[in-house]
């Protein structure tokens, strides 16, 4: 069984059509990346997943439940990171962690969960004194304190420095190899790139392709660009058959600063929302 099964999900807010038709499998154990432009329906489809709002239309399974009807039981399964920080303004961090750890029966050891997210020397500060990036990441530890089967992370790295975010990445990675089905949404292209197993474009209120960070959009077999220094200045040939036309290339001798590219997932994505 999927840990997320989803067919037809519609939902509109007064008129205005936020998801139209979505269909989305996650495998268990899977790490799936939800991208699309602002106002693409992200948070409206992952809130309808998690039990948060309610739907128009469509089919949803979530752990083996509708969310419209999900249990408390199966909400202890959920670890959900949202969009807008945590307003644990008067409790420390470690007061926080610990009291997010009673609501479940197997929570992971607060102390251990604060030093995974990298607040060990943040324990004692009070949520409202913490910085943005350091409130997200309480956020994150409270996501992770159940140990969640499933997650849901809503552009969890908003507000990272880039040395917290490489640490969250491991962290996800951590929890990937623990088990953990992850869905999350991002705006960061690198991020998708560095966790996902696979990921879906959602654009108007649809997905709009899906793969994984490799192939998406026929990336895999998109034509390469050679380049290389030639006398003057840098020429650059498209190709379907870079090993060829290096070797023919390189016949009458060595090729300065030779580089063999293709589309980046950021240019896919953007040929994509177009
Ligand atoms: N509570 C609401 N009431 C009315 N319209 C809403 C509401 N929430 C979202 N919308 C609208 O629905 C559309 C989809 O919004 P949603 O928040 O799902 O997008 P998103 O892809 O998560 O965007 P972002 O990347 O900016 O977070 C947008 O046009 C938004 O204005």
């Amino acid at each position: 069984m999927n840990a997320i099964r989803v067919r037809g999900l519609r939902k509109a807010y007064k008129g205005h059509q936020a998801v139209a038709g979505v269909d989305l499998d996650v495998a268990r154990g899977e790490v799936f990346a939800v991208l699309g432009p602002n106002g693409a329906g992200k948070t409206t489809s992952v809130e309808i997943l998690e039990g948060h709002r309610d739907r128009d239309a469509g089919e949803v399974s979530v752990l083996g439940v509708d969310p419209a009807k999900g249990s408390r039981e199966w909400r202890s399964k959920l670890g959900i990171v949202l969009q807008s920080a945590t307003d644990a303004a008067t409790l420390t961090v470690r007061e926080a962690v610990q009291h997010y750890a009673r609501y479940y029966a197997d929570p992971r050891d607060p102390d251990e969960v604060i030093e995974l997210v990298g607040l060990t020397e943040k324990a004692k500060s009070r949520g409202g004194k913490l910085s943005g990036g350091q409130r997200r990441r309480l956020d994150v530890a409270l996501g992770i304190i159940g140990r969640p089967e499933l997650m849901f992370l809503d552009e969890p790295t908003t507000g990272f420095d880039p040395e917290a975010r490489r640490q969250f990445w491991s962290l996800i990675k951590l929890l990937a190899a623990e088990g953990t089905t992850i869905l999350l949404t991002t705006h960061y292209l690198d991020e998708a790139e560095a966790l996902a197993d696979r990921v879906a474009v959602l654009a108007g209120g649809r997905i709009v392709a899906e793969g994984t960070p490799q192939t998406l959009g026929g990336r895999a077999h998109a034509d390469a660009t050679v380049r290389w220094m030639s006398g003057r200045g840098y020429t650059e040939i498209k190709t379907s058959e870079p090993t060829k036309a290096i070797a023919e290339l390189s016949r009458d001798g060595e090729l300065a600063e030779l580089t063999v590219t293709r589309p980046s997932l950021e240019d896919v994505y953007l040929e994509l929302i177009k």
